[in-house]
């Protein structure tokens, strides 16, 4: 588990000092894929340095398994350094190198007696899905494919978590999947903890358990993924499902918001619904996305019956969340 309490960090500016992390507090569960999300300026690369122990912040604490890191000096701050890996940027591969002898090389400083070496290096080429490069050097790869040599690098010393900062950055939607669905399978596999730090929610909704949303320093968001999308009122939701404000909502008897979880009930639960209560069912806006592997949609409804009330309400009981809009005719909080 790692722990980030009250950090805060300054940076002088031209006019007076800019505070790039305003008291942040998160905690990432042994085990799990967090996204570090929010928009330029937010303080993502200032928080991934101090978590890195590359930066120290002006207060706060950092704890791996309950050791304040901040305060370590000296040899113990190298043996912290050991337990976070950071994936390092691409052009930090040796070129004459090959590919092996890139993700060989934190080994071999750390004095890994050649057969181990070999043997993690084999892991690592299988987990990344390079084993058939292994003799290739960095050029001859595909961006994507570098990135991933550089995820298995700092996979090397087995490090308890693991640092990434804009993974997928530059690469196509097919690159950076599998650039992500390594760090999935580095989760599952060698059981290391992952930080992933994005400007971009919808990379984070791909792999991260949870995410913390930061803004200007400071944290406006945290919490699973699930249950942020849940609340219509959050940005991740917003993002993620987005529901365009100016739907007309006029001609319906109620107009509801309905966010479902799960692909049977998308499916089926709305038409099920019209059946059972004899009304009018038209979507009028919403989509849906994945959260890792679990769909998710969110869908503004227009209901017109006797019964829509009804509807509303079996719609809520079989599982699915409704807010009715307040926009909609009579609308009141469900
Ligand atoms: N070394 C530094 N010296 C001065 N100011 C800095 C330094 N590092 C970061 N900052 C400032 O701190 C704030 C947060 O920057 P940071 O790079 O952490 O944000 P970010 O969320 O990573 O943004 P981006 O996505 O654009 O990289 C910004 O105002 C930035 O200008």
């Amino acid at each position: 588990m790692i722990t980030v309490e009250n950090l805060t960090k300054s940076f002088p500016g031209r006019r007076g000092a800019v505070l790039a992390l305003d008291h942040v507090t998160l905690d990432v569960p042994a085990g799990a894929v967090c996204g570090v999300v929010g928009p330029s300026g937010a303080g993502k690369s200032t928080l991934a340095r101090c978590l890195a122990l590359r930066e120290r912040p002006d207060s706060g604490a950092i704890r791996l398994d309950g050791t304040d890191l901040v305060t370590l000096g000296g040899s113990q701050l190298r043996a912290a350094r050991r337990q976070i890996g950071v994936v390092p940027e691409t052009r930090a591969l040796v070129r004459q190198r090959t590919v092996a002898g890139n993700i060989a090389l934190p080994l071999e400083a750390a004095g890994v007696p050649g057969p181990a070496r070999k043997d993690r290096v084999a892991e690592l080429l299988d987990l990344a899905g390079l084993t058939g490069r292994a003799d290739d050097h960095p050029e001859q790869l595909s961006p994507g494919q570098r990135r991933r040599v550089a995820v298995a690098r700092a996979l090397a010393g087995r490090p308890a978590v693991l640092l990434a900062d804009e993974p997928t950055a530059a690469l196509d939607p097919d690159s950076g999947g599998a650039v992500l669905t390594l760090l999935d399978r580095a989760r599952a596999e060698e059981g290391v903890t992952v930080v992933l730090v994005t400007h971009d929610l919808t990379v984070a909704r791909r792999v991260c358990d949870a995410v913390t949303v930061l803004d200007r320093g400071r944290v406006v968001e945290r919490g699973a993924l699930l249950d942020l999308v849940r609340d219509p009122r959050t940005r991740t939701s917003a993002a993620l499902l987005p529901l365009d404000g100016e739907i007309p909502t006029s001609g319906h008897d109620r107009v509801a918001d309905v966010l479902l979880v799960g692909f049977a009930a998308i499916g089926a639960l709305l038409p099920e619904a019209a059946n059972r209560f004899d009304v009018r069912l038209a979507v009028l806006g919403g989509g849906m996305t994945r959260l890792g592997d679990t769909p998710v949609a969110r869908f503004r409804i227009g209901l017109s019956g006797e019964r829509a009330d009804s509807a509303l309400e079996w719609i809520s009981d079989s599982g699915a969340v409704v807010h009715r809009t307040p926009r909609g005719p009579q609308g009141v909080a469900a």
